[in-house]
């Protein structure tokens, strides 16, 4: 494909959203369905990377009020703290089949929150990706039965 077609392709995939995040504006949002969800913010590190690799769609998985449209929320608890993960509704199919991206996992409270959301839409998570899993915090145990494959056990 030549540049000006894959511009012209990028232009397709633009979603003008209006009064987002507040009135007023017309919030502009490129994106996507995908099966390679990663997480806010380290796992936008590594997700697109992989998801390229493997010649799939990226998704954004965001804390809370970062999305425009219709979207799926879940709270959860953190090593350090309470957060609200949140995905557009249209962001990964019924039935699609799924690879979550993180850069770390330690309570594996995110890495589940994500999973969940993925359960409220529907998709079947094949397995959870990390680069560092921090063993002594046991957050394999915590997804059990989602399959964790991470690159360093620390
Ligand atoms: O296994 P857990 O106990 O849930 O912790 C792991 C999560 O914590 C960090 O994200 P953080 O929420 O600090 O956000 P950041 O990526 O924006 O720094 C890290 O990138 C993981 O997403
Ligand atoms: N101990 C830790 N180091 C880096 N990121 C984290 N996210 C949650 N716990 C963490």
């Amino acid at each position: 494909m030549d540049t000006e077609s894959k511009l012209q392709l990028i232009k397709t995939h633009i979603r003008a959203f209006p009064d987002f995040p507040k009135e007023g504006i017309l919030f502009r949002f490129c994106s996507d369905g995908g099966s390679v969800p990663g997480l806010d913010a380290r796992g936008f590190l590594f997700g697109p990377l992989l998801a390229q690799r493997l010649g799939l769609g990226f998704v954004l998985v965001r804390k809370k009020g970062k999305l425009p449209g219709p979207t799926v929320s879940v709270s959860y608890e953190l090593e350090y703290g309470k957060s609200d993960a949140e995905v557009q509704e249209d962001a990964v199919a019924a039935g699609q089949k799924v690879l979550i991206i993180d850069d770390l996992l330690a309570t594996g409270g995110t890495m589940f929150a994500a999973c969940e959301l993925m359960r409220k839409l529907q998709a079947q998570v094949l397995g959870c990706m990390v680069v560092v899993e921090l063993k002594d915090l046991n957050g394999v145990d915590r997804l059990k039965p989602h399959k964790v494959f991470s690159l360093i056990q620390y």
